[in-house]
């Protein structure tokens, strides 16, 4: 059987503001199989963003294959739900509007959409929260619309692009939790980008570490850590340190290259 993922030897180019091309990722070959959770990390603007776009359909590849289940991506697949860092609510719908809008827009019926929309709204702890509008949640409850919002398709395959980012630290926490526990039993697979590697840990089954610009896979890294987990609980065990340290030795030395890269554009620019 076929990976619900696989990218074979993809690379893209961009086109530079001086008419040149700028290769964002070379030769990257990564498969994500059905239920699987994995992570990529790697140095800031590594390539690790475009990564999913290739996988979601929004770019296409300069060569090489992008495959989902087992066809090549030309457009946005089937099944496919994409989280980004970026709040994606509508700041004129209330919560309920805001869940339900997909399904609407593809022309679902009124009355179920809005049924499944609740459903999920109870699914992410936030009833009684449905006819609230955006400036009335806090940055948690958002990340929990969007939640409520990707699950709607109910994907097969999650991308997620740094969703949590932009939370403090005990909400991030909670927020993993709650997709580690949405997650479990659903069968879908997700590939998540991070820049925080206790986070890639804490909730993966594979880490990949990409290395500086362009990115490359470097290094596979199986996360034997039992589930269910505590992410919060997990970041003290001795089986969390010992892996982190492995990880950490093969991601820095790609971190200390990107910023040497910086340093150098920096003095030329
Ligand atoms: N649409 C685009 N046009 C031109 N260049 C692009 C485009 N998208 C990405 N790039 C370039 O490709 C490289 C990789 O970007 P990407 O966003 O994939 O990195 P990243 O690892 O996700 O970054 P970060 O860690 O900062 O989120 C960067 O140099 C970026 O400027």
């Amino acid at each position: 059987m076929s990976p619900l993922v696989e990218l074979v030897a993809a690379t893209k180019r961009f086109p530079t503001a001086r008419g040149g091309l700028h290769t964002a990722l070379r030769d990257v070959t990564l498969s994500v199989e059905p239920g699987e959770f994995v992570a990529l990390v790697g140095p800031t603007g590594c390539g690790k963003s475009t990564t999913l776009s290739l996988v979601s359909g929004l770019q296409p590849a300069s060569s090489g294959e992008v495959r989902v289940k087992g066809r090549p991506v030309t457009a946005i697949p089937d099944g496919v739900g994409y989280m980004f860092q970026t709040d994606a609510m509508l700041p004129w719908r209330n919560v309920l509007g805001n869940v339900a809008a997909g399904p609407l827009w593809r022309g679902a019926n009124r009355r179920d959409a809005r049924d499944r929309a609740r459903e999920l709204i109870a699914r992410v702890g936030l009833s009684g929260f449905e006819s609230y509008y955006l400036h009335q949640l806090s940055g948690g409850m958002r990340k929990r619309v969007a939640l409520a919002q990707t699950l709607m398709i109910e994907p097969e395959i999650l991308l997620m692009d740094e969703p949590f980012s932009a939370l403090d630290v005990q909400t991030r926490a909670l927020m993993q939790h709650e997709l580690l526990r949405l997650w479990t039993g659903s069968g879908a697979a997700v590939l998540f980008v991070t820049h925080d590697l206790e986070e890639a840990i804490a909730l993966a089954d594979r880490v990949v570490v990409m290395t500086a610009s362009p990115a490359r896979v470097k290094d596979v890294f199986a996360i034997g850590l039992p589930r269910p987990r505590d992410v919060e609980e997990l970041r003290v065990t001795d089986g969390f340190i010992a892996i982190y340290k492995q990880i950490w030795r093969s991601l820095s030395a790609e971190v200390d290259i990107a910023r040497q890269e910086q340093k150098e554009a920096g003095r030329v620019a």
